[in-house]
């Protein structure tokens, strides 16, 4: 017997009405996946000609993937603001709803042009408590991966389930509670930064690279795709460990990866699911956000790990 996502929705113990949002998110990916499986024969792959916010050039499926999720949002009279990556400011829209979506409607766009996992991520919160909410104030967080499989990854706070897309558009239930391995041998960080890293980066992955030889007492493997999403789901699956700390060439924008839409709903999903998030000093979860783009160091995955880079940044 399957599950299909709106049969899980309708069970879940929480407010329909935010069930909605989530679904509003599920038809906006499923859409987005199949403008990204024709996007090399439509030619879509390519710069959109112009930056965002944040001074990164816009690609065509960024732009795209945006228009996508602000069309489905707008049908949605349960969704009031809408905060993306792609757009400067959030948008206010003329209805009484009561939630707020934050996204990052195509993540790891870099890796379009060699057919490698991209995603959407989203984050829900109320729309009566501003724009600028902790993590811990999320109702909902979710991503897609757009793999060789569709994922939808969801969680409302207690658990985190994992939904395929099948061939008529529908996601079923594949997984219904994914636990992180609180132990792992895998670590993925970009290295070719690591002369920027700070001390305590640098004697976490120093003990990883000494393996079974070293204070960690075992073999370590890296992995990094580039595309968080695709690096959080093999985390979320198999376990380990994500970074991308402060180091000396970020550290004036206050990190790499954006708070609302990136770091907060990857916390809460991978919390849900038994791991730990940090910045390596404080909890993602309770950073009090200054702006609706803002930047935070992320590090997040099995428990064990994590705790041993906190344990680094304790030594100061
Ligand atoms: O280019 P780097 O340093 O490997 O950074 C990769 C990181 O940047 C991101 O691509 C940023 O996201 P966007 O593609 O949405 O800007 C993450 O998905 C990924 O983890
Ligand atoms: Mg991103
Ligand atoms: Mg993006």
């Amino acid at each position: 017997m399957t599950t299909t996502l709106a049969q899980w929705l309708a069970a879940q113990p929480v407010d329909q009405k935010l069930a909605s949002v989530v679904a509003t998110m599920a038809d906006a990916s499923a859409e987005i996946a199949a403008v990204l499986r024709l996007a090399p024969i439509a030619g879509q792959t390519g710069l959109a000609g112009a930056t965002n916010v944040q001074g990164e050039a816009q690609k065509a499926l960024d732009v795209i993937s945006n228009d996508i999720v602000l069309n489905h949002i707008r049908q949605n009279p349960e969704i009031s603001i809408l905060v993306s990556e792609e757009l400067d400011e959030a948008v206010h829209i003329e209805n009484q709803g009561g939630f707020m979506v934050a996204t990052d409607p195509l993540d790891g766009s870099s890796n379009l042009d060699v057919n490698v996992t991209v995603g959407t991520i989203f984050s829900v919160l109320d729309a009566r408590k501003g724009l600028l909410q902790k993590g811990s104030a999320q109702l909902a967080a979710g991503y897609a991966a757009y793999g060789p499989a569709t994922s939808l990854v969801l969680t409302f706070g207690a658990s985190t389930a994992v939904f395929t897309l099948d061939g008529s558009g529908t996601f079923v239930l594949t997984v219904e509670r994914v636990t992180v391995a609180p132990a792992s041998g895998e670590y993925a960080i970009n290295t070719a930064r690591e002369r920027f890293w700070d001390a305590a980066t640098r004697g976490y992955v120093a003990e990883n690279v000494a393996g079974e030889t070293g204070p960690a007492g075992k073999r370590y493997n890296m992995r990094w795709v580039g595309s968080m999403v695709a690096d959080i789901h093999r985390i979320l699956m198999r376990g380990g460990i994500f970074m991308y700390p402060l180091d000396s060439e970020t550290v004036s924008k206050g990190g790499r990866l954006r708070l609302l839409y990136e770091a907060n709903p990857m916390a809460l999903l991978v919390e849900a699911a038994g791991g730990k998030s940090t910045t390596g000093q404080e909890k993602i979860l309770e950073l009090m956000p200054t702006g609706i783009h803002q930047r935070v160091p992320v590090i997040l995955g099995s428990a064990e790990e994590v705790e041993r880079v906190e344990g680094w940044y304790a030594r100061g």
